[in-house]
Formats: structure tokens, C-alpha cells, sequence
């Protein structure tokens, strides 16, 4: 199955800003993108990274650049009409066993809908499925598959539902994470903090 994995190279993970500099946004987006690679290939999936700009390191999966927008780049993959399935580079819980039960969901198109109203993953078995990422993509994603009268199946995960956006989405890493980017948490001194029944994140100063 081919694997399309977007990955924004120029400034990626801004809203990670308030914990993260630059530098730390884009090593911590490249240690999910590869936590992701291993996920898709372990679980029987072919890979190919979607980034808007040339890496600039080394990767172990082909990269096609598309400096398009997001959508546009997105649209650009699906053109052909044959299956393609969207997963995004910053599902730091993803797992082989979460990404098979995806694969293996029958439908048109079958969505792993993210928190907050993202869509995560997606495989698209209709030519005239198109995408329309950002701002509660979900429910566009849902109408868009209406309109094309392709049947829309979704996959409740914790697993794929879970996109690192947000400071606070480390806790779900730190908890439920176990590959490369929650390594590189924990060695970026990010620890649980919990208190009056909350729990959120703290970082130790350097
Ligand atoms: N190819 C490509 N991928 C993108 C682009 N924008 C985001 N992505 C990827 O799409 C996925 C989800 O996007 P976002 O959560 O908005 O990622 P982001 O842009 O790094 O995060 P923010 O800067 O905080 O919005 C991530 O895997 C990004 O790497 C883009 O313009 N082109
Ligand atoms: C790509 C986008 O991610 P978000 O901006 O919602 O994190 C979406 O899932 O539509």
C-alpha cells in the first residue's frame, strides 16, 4: 500500500514555540517522521515522504518535494485515481498494529479523525475524493465524501488520534509513547507535571 507521509520542513511545529526553539521544533518533527517511517513499513506499507522543501539530512524512505500547500500537495498525490493512503509525520503513539487496523478498514475512504478536529490519516479508494486540510478537517472530509458519493468509515484510536501540536500533547507522549520522539522528550529535560488533579508538562532548565 502506498504510504504518502507529508512532512512540512520550513518551520514546522510552530505552536510547539512555547517549549521548543527552532532548532529543537525540527529535530523533534524528524524524530516522529521517523517513528512514523518504521510504523508504516512494519506495518506492510510503502512509504513516501511528502515535504515541502528538500530535508536536507538523510531519510529512509523516498521524498518527492511538493511546494505546495498542504492540500494542493495532497491533491497532487491523489490525482492519479488509484488507492493512496495520508499519514501524517507527527503521529508520535502510531503504531504497526493501529496503522494495520487502518489499512485493513474497508470503505472508500476510511479516516483516522485527530483531537481537535484533524484528520490524521486517511485511505482513499475513490478517484474523486479530494482532501481540504486545516480547520476542522474532519467534518469537510466527511461532506467531500458525501459529495463524490464514496462511503466515509472512521477508526476510533488513541493511537492515531494523537498529533503533537501543543505543548500539553507531550503528557499523552510521555505516557504513551516508546520510540524516537519520546526519547527525544525526555532527553529535552520535558517531564510530567501533575498537581490538584491536572497533569501537564514542565521542562527542567538547562
Ligand atoms: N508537504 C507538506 N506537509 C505539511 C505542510 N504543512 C504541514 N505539513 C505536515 O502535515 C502534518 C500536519 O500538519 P500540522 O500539524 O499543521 O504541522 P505543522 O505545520 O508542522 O505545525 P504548525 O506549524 O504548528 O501548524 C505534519 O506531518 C506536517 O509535517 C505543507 O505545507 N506541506
Ligand atoms: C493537517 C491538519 O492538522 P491540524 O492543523 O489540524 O493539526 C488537519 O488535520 O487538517
Amino acid at each position: 500500500m502506498r504510504v504518502v507521509v507529508p512532512f512540512g520542513v520550513q518551520s514546522p511545529k510552530t505552536r510547539l514555540a512555547p517549549l521548543l526553539v527552532d532548532d529543537e521544533r525540527r529535530d523533534f518533527a524528524v524524530a516522529m517522521l521517523r517513528d512514523v517511517l518504521d510504523a508504516v513499513r512494519d506495518a506492510g506499507g510503502t512509504p513516501l515522504v511528502l515535504a515541502d522543501a528538500p530535508l536536507g539530512e538523510p531519510i529512509d524512505a523516498p521524498v518527492a518535494v511538493d511546494d505546495r500547500p498542504l492540500t494542493d500537495a495532497v491533491n497532487n498525490q491523489l490525482a492519479a485515481g488509484t488507492p493512496v493512503t495520508v499519514v501524517m509525520a507527527d503521529l508520535a503513539l502510531a503504531t504497526p498494529e493501529a496503522l494495520s487496523r487502518l489499512f485493513e478498514t474497508a470503505g472508500d475512504v476510511v479516516a483516522a479523525p485527530g483531537l481537535g478536529g484533524g484528520t490524521n490519516a486517511l485511505v482513499v479508494r475513490h478517484p474523486d475524493f479530494s482532501v481540504d486540510y486545516h480547520g476542522a478537517s474532519i467534518a469537510d472530509h466527511r461532506r467531500l465524501a458525501d459529495e463524490v458519493g464514496a462511503t466515509f468509515v472512521e477508526v476510533d484510536s488513541l493511537r492515531l488520534a494523537v498529533d503533537v501540536d501543543e505543548p500539553a500533547d507531550f503528557v499523552d507522549v510521555l505516557l504513551h509513547g516508546a520510540g524516537r520522539a519520546r526519547e527525544w522528550v525526555v532527553d529535552a529535560g520535558i517531564h510530567l507535571q501533575r498537581g490538584d488533579g491536572r497533569v501537564g508538562v514542565g521542562r527542567a532548565r538547562r
